[in-house]
């Protein structure tokens, strides 16, 4: 039974890499926004956070608008230039990335995503992720909700480092999942007002082996103050690693 799971564990995760065109091609199937067909691989219609919702503001739309936008023209067009797509973010990623494989020890039933476990929208995490048809950028539109105070006024450092990791761990399960965070170094350098919009921006620096470099800035969306800057590394795990406990 349980050897049964963990093959369509592996068969699932199969698909979330981007070595090949697979992702791409979930991608195009998971974004039902452009093409109006829910993801074949999920037993259930969950839902896609990174969608708009009324609690964006502006700008936040905005730059959405604009990322999206490019994701639409590239698909229709089938460039061979640069691009960025979308990414889908759900609750419970890896169950819905498995087809719903439960694997109770990893997966309890009550354990959801920590930035995407807040009902109230526009309270806590709002974000949307897209990736470069290249993999080696992703940038990420963030908007810090009220429930994310540290300072008076401004986003709490440990909320920070929590979107980083999330930009950054997504960058690296791209290129291989799955991955796990063996470092993270981060600099504060100006802090980022409560309810404002953010763009948090990965490159992938180099792999070795196992091990993946990525560096991350967060910065105003004008680019004209750098709030965040992160180095991270992430190590491709077996997922018996995640099974030992
Ligand atoms: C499952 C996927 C689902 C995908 C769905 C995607 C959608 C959803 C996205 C959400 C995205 C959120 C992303 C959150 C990601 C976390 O937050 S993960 C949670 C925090 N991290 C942890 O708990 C990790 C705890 N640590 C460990 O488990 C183990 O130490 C590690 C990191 C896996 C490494 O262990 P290991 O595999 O035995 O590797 P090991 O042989 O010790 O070292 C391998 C290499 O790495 C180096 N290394 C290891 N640790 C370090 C370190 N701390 N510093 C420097 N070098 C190091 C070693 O020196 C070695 O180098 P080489 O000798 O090969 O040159």
């Amino acid at each position: 039974m349980a050897r049964s799971a963990i093959g369509r564990l592996f068969a699932g995760l199969r698909c979330l890499p981007v070595g090949n065109t697979q992702l791409q091609t979930q991608c195009s199937r998971w974004s039902s926004e452009r093409t109006g067909v829910e993801a074949s691989m999920f037993s259930h219609k969950p839902r896609d956070f990174s969608l708009p919702n009324p609690s964006w503001g502006e700008e936040m739309k905005r730059l959405y608008k604009h990322y999206n936008l490019q994701s639409e023209e590239a698909a229709g067009q089938g460039e061979d230039g640069e691009w960025w797509t979308r990414l889908p973010s759900y609750n419970r990623s890896l169950k819905y990335a498995t087809g719903g494989v439960y694997l109770s020890k990893m997966i309890q039933s009550k354990a959801r995503l920590f930035t995407r476990n807040i009902r109230d929208p526009g309270a806590a995490f709002e974000y949307v992720l897209f990736f470069r048809n290249d993999k080696q950028r992703c940038l990420c539109i963030f908007q810090a909700g009220h429930l994310l105070e540290g300072p008076p006024g401004h986003v709490h450092g440990g909320a920070i480092a929590t979107m980083i990791d999330t930009v950054t761990g997504t960058h690296a399960s791209l290129l291989s999942a799955p991955v796990m965070t063996a470092n993270l170094n981060i600099n504060y350098r100006s802090p980022i007002p409560l309810g404002s919009t953010v763009l948090i921006e990965s490159t992938l620096d180099k792999e070795e082996g196992k091990k993946k470099f990525i560096s991350c800035k967060v910065s105003s969306t004008d680019g004209s103050k750098l709030h965040t800057e992160a180095t991270a590394l992430f190590v491709s795990i077996s997922v018996s690693h995640l099974l030992r406990g």
